[in-house]
């Protein structure tokens, strides 16, 4: 063996242990962190409700868990051959085929009420008359990746991770009418349904999109790789609304609603001084869906006034969503629910803040830059500007990039950006290309964009590591 071999070999060991040391120190830190609060992780087993992750969201157990994640992954890759690690990477999508199937088969709720026991696959497959056979294979690989339990030969129960693929719906509805599925259900089904159905199809399109030489340096929301997959003209927003897409519409609404238990719960309130606006400012969300981070603003914040505005059909069923909740809020004022295309001039003039939560990354960089336009058209020289976003770290030390205000940065060998405990992002800013040929951008860029849009950022605020769209940049007219 050559000395230069012994040397990377000893390196390679190094960096295991410095690996499993990081590991250690972090699960050392959760048990304290969990213990000074009296509360504990919840078993792989229990079925998942939010209120159950509260000890994941205590600060500490969040950034030592992101350490751990970051610190696993790379160990793993450090153990595994080489070959191996790249040809199951190559096959992840075969995970993404059977979650969906588990979701059409309606796996979780047919094994909702069995218990630990579990049931026998012929069991499950014959409610939806699907090849029992098939079907434990695909349900197999998905215990392997701990969703799902293979209790016993063929026999599978439900998990955590599987719990949360639930839509609650009795089988029998789902007998009688599938696309009931979505209506009124937590949301999370409905975001996995819509990743690895559209997005999964568009995503193998985007190899031909790069080397179309129309699309691929194309910065137009209507011509990413979603429209080969397609065939569509539309944009994705416009082509959800169209006839014979009613489920999917139905299903994407209740994904976005999904997306919030993917933040800690009631993160909007946190990170801007909502407390400190006057009484009865407005507050304007715009691109708000049906209003639920104005319902959670105005459940903590009464003294504050709010106007949701998004596309007509969005606000058709914002006001089912706000009569259902909170009947009185738009009955009383406090609440307006508006139709408004925000690329067009925005009416309201006396806006305290503008929200857009969400909005900016499902638009390319000129697009994004009208909709800051218009705002600022419309904003008073007190106004504020909050967006909130998920924020882009660079894999490597962020030397010489601009002003970054406090994102957590991992300490040596770990990747610098967290890597796989940062992931959500990189997958997002994918999602954004194929869908919209938009993105997820870095600190710098929203500066930037800011700035293009006649704003200046005056704070970033970085929510918890794990936490989707938990930052918040705030802007004031420039
Ligand atoms: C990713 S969702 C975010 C929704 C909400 N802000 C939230 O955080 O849950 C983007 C929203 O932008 C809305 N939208 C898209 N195009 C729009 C337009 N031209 N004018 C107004 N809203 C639009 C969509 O209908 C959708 O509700």
């Amino acid at each position: 063996m050559s000395e230069g071999t012994i040397t990377t070999g000893t390196e390679t060991i190094a960096e295991l242990r410095a690996l499993s040391e990081i590991i250690k120190n972090s699960i050392d830190r959760i048990e304290r962190a969990t213990a000074a609060k009296g509360l504990s992780l919840p078993s792989p087993q229990t079925p998942f409700t939010p209120e159950s992750e509260a000890a994941r969201s205590l600060p500490e157990v969040a950034e030592a868990g992101a350490l751990i994640v970051s610190a696993a992954t790379q160990l793993s890759t450090l153990v595994r051959p080489g070959p191996m690690t790249m040809f199951e990477m190559a096959m992840q999508f075969h995970v993404c085929t059977a979650l969906r199937v588990a979701i059409e088969v309606h796996v979780p709720e047919i094994l909702r009420d069995a218990g630990p026991k579990g049931l026998h696959v012929r069991e499950i497959a014959r409610q939806f008359n699907v090849d029992s056979r098939k079907l434990a294979r695909i349900l197999r690989l998905l215990a392997t990746n701990h969703v799902f339990e293979e209790v016993d030969i063929d026999v599978f129960a439900q998990n955590r991770l599987s719990s949360i693929l639930d839509s609650g719906k009795t089988i029998q509805s789902l007998l009688k009418n599938p696309d009931t599925k979505w209506l009124g259900s937590p949301g999370l089904c409905s975001i996995v349904a819509h990743i690895t159905d559209e997005g999964m199809k568009i995503s193998s399109y985007l190899p031909e999109t790069l080397l179309d030489p129309e699309y691929g340096h194309s910065v137009s929301p209507n011509k990413a790789a979603f429209h080969k997959a397609y065939n569509t003209k539309s944009d994705l927003f416009q082509w959800l609304e169209e006839p014979g897409n009613e489920s999917r519409l139905a299903r994407f609404g209740t994904a976005m609603e999904g997306s919030k238990s993917m933040s800690p719960p009631n993160a909007i309130l946190g990170g801007f001084d909502w407390a400190g606006l006057k009484n009865g400012s407005k507050v304007v969300d715009c691109g708000g869906g049906v209003g639920t981070q104005a319902m959670a603003l105005f459940r903590s914040y009464p003294h504050l006034r709010f106007v949701i505005q998004d596309r007509p059909p969005v606000i058709e069923h914002a006001v089912q969503y706000w009569n259902d909740l909170i009947p009185d809020a738009v009955t009383a004022g406090k609440v307006e629910l508006q139709g408004h295309d925000f690329f067009g001039p925005q009416p309201v003039k006396d806006a305290s803040v503008f929200l857009l939560r969400v909005v900016i990354h499902d638009w390319p960089d000129d697009f994004a830059v009208k909709i800051l336009r218009r705002l600022r058209e419309a904003a008073t020289s007190e106004t504020k500007l909050v967006i909130v976003e998920q924020i882009v770290s660079y894999a490597c030390e962020e030397v010489g990039v601009g002003a970054h205000s406090g994102a957590l940065r991992a300490p040596a060998p770990l990747l610098p950006n967290l890597g796989q405990a940062a992931s959500a992002v990189y997958y997002t800013d994918m999602q954004m290309m194929i869908c919209l040929n938009a993105q997820e951008r870095t600190e710098s860029h929203f500066r930037e964009l800011m700035e293009r849009g006649g704003w200046k950022v005056v704070a970033v605020h970085y929510g918890a590591p794990f936490a989707l769209n938990a930052h918040k940049i705030v802007s004031v007219p420039l």
